[in-house]
């Protein structure tokens, strides 16, 4: 089976069913256990940082990731934390793209 690293999003315009239940477990046991999943709506992970300038060095890395896969998370940047959160908003929850750029994220290795 592939890995979700080696995985490409697709583009989602919606009428597809959104993930959930044990499906849901199926993929967060492929990411690092730091993702929480709130409400079966959207994947939420908190990033810490010694200041703002290495918060923002880190948001642009997941801006690269998100361009190169055409999948977005909302990024919420303070002084020294970033709240990384993804969910499919075609369908307004989770797809697998979600669990695809959270792997990616993790693979940044902060
Ligand atoms: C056509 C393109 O796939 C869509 O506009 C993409 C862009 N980025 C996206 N990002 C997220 N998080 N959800 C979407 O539904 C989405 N749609």
């Amino acid at each position: 089976m592939m890995s979700l690293t080696e995985k490409k999003c697709v583009p989602c315009e919606g009428g597809v069913p959104t993930i959930q239940g044990q499906e849901i477990e199926n993929y967060t046991c492929q990411l690092k256990s730091k993702w929480t999943v709130v409400e079966e709506k959207l994947l939420r992970r908190e990033f810490t940082f010694p200041d703002f300038v290495t918060a923002l060095a880190f948001v642009n890395k997941v801006g690269a990731i998100a361009e190169e896969e055409g999948h977005h998370p909302d990024l919420h940047l303070s002084y020294g934390k970033v709240v990384v959160e993804l969910w499919t908003h075609a369908i307004q929850g989770l797809s697998e793209n979600d669990f695809i750029v959270a792997a990616k994220i993790d693979a940044l290795g902060f």
